[in-house]
């Protein structure tokens, strides 16, 4: 499994920690910025990971901004790309077992180190149950080839 992780400049310290816990367990990272903590628009880096991620087809991605809000709306744009902002183990566990999510967002203004620990690593050991999940996560598969809904 190949990890593509990227930040805003409110969540380049959770981004450093979470590539450096991965590497330890030894996954392969790669990190798409930003490597400053100049102010940049979280969008950018949204696109940067959920593109490669979709290009590459055994991999996850990981987004983190202040709130993990704006990453998360952004990501979800991307036809094939399920992102869950996980605040808590439950969530992250959830969010691949039943929701399949190819990528997790993060606030780093809103859970601490340990915590963000707890839910990656949540995150990471769980699997897709399929069963009855699977026909739901095809239904939102198909929303995202669906387009727009408004008049
Ligand atoms: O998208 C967000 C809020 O939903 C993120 O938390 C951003 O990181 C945040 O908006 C950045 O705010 P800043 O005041 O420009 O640092």
């Amino acid at each position: 499994m190949k990890y593509f992780i990227g930040a805003d400049h409110a969540g380049i310290d959770i981004k450093a920690y979470v590539k450096e816990l991965f590497e330890k367990k030894g996954h392969e990272v790669i990190d798409l910025g930003p490597f400053s903590k100049d102010r940049v628009d979280y969008p950018d880096f949204a696109a940067k990971v959920c593109t490669e991620v979709l290009k590459n087809e055994n991999s996850k991605g990981i987004l983190i901004c202040g709130s993990g809000i704006g990453m998360s709306m952004a990501a979800n744009k991307f036809d094939g790309i399920r992102a869950a902002l996980c605040h808590n183990e439950y969530s992250a566990k959830m969010a691949r077992e039943h929701n399949d999510a190819n990528v997790i967002c993060l606030g780093e203004r809103v859970s601490g180190y340990g915590m963000i620990e707890a839910i990656v690593e949540a995150w990471n050991n769980a699997t897709f149950q399929g069963g009855r999940h699977e026909g739901r996560v095809d239904k939102i598969n198909a929303l995202g080839k669906m387009g727009s809904c408004r008049a």
